[in-house]
């Protein structure tokens, strides 16, 4: 009798036991696909982007967040889409910097232009330092004459001393495009030394070495998926 008795306690014990665990298991189990839907959904941007303790060490702060300049972009492409429409544009990336802004913009703009052309050309005046020369070496891929009937668009990460689009600007003119204007998703106006307005501008840039989205310091950061500001010891002696 008290065996049985303790038999059947312990059996309601036990199933009391196995109905908490296996609440606790589903709603662990609801919380890890959770987690899982919200990486699954979340792009890689997003992902990196909404977690600042995960920043670089060398970065300051974030300037414009991922979430920023995709919107940012769209805005830029749906103007350009108006403006351009029935003409045969061309947009021509500044390597390396531009590269993922390029990317990102063409992509939009064949939304509404589906002919659009996509091009690059190098251009480089800092090397490893954080100030330009001012001797900005150009390098085309290919042979610019073929852009005459097309309208040119640049497209740029920076402007900084001006030096590299004022250079830029009488190599196209000089390729006989239709029109050559200007994109630059940044604008540092502030460190300008040769007088230059781009046509269509993403953000006025604060006077601070940025980095990401394309943009480097020696070669490092240009993946990140925001624009930061770099820790000023990190680049201090490169001459910003
Ligand atoms: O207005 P400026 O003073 O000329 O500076 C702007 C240019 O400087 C950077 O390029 P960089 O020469 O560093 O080469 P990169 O694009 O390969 O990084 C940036 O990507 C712009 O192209
Ligand atoms: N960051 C990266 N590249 C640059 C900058 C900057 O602030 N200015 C000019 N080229």
């Amino acid at each position: 009798m008290l065996a049985s008795r303790l038999e059947s306690g312990l059996v309601k014990a036990g199933a009391a036991t196995i109905r908490k665990i296996s609440v606790h298991k589903a709603s662990q189990l609801a919380a890890v696909q959770r987690n899982v839907r919200a990486l699954v959904t979340a792009s890689p941007i997003e992902a990196v982007s909404s977690n600042s303790s995960k920043l670089p060490a060398d970065i300051k702060s974030v300037l414009f967040t991922a979430d920023e300049v995709r919107d940012k972009v769209a805005e830029l492409g749906q103007q350009i889409c108006k403006d351009y429409k029935g003409k045969k544009l061309a947009i021509i990336g500044v390597l390396n910097g531009a590269f993922i802004f390029t990317a990102d913009l063409a992509r939009e703009i064949s939304k509404e232009l589906p002919d659009v052309q996509v091009d690059f050309l190098r251009a480089s005046s800092y090397g490893t330092a954080s100030e330009s020369s001012g001797q900005v070496a150009v390098q085309t891929t290919s042979d610019l004459g073929r852009w005459e009937e097309f309208h040119i668009l640049l497209v740029e990460d920076i402007i900084d001393s001006g030096h590299t689009l004022a250079r830029l600007g009488k190599v196209l003119s000089a390729a006989g495009a239709q029109s050559v204007k200007v994109v630059a998703l940044l604008d540092k106006k502030g460190r300008r030394r040769v007088e230059f307005f781009p046509d269509y501008c993403g953000w006025e840039c604060p006077n601070e070495f940025v980095v990401g989205y394309g943009l480097d310091f020696d070669e490092r950061f240009r993946c990140l998926p925001y624009v930061a500001a770099l820790k000023e010891e990190a680049y201090a002696g490169s001459g910003h």
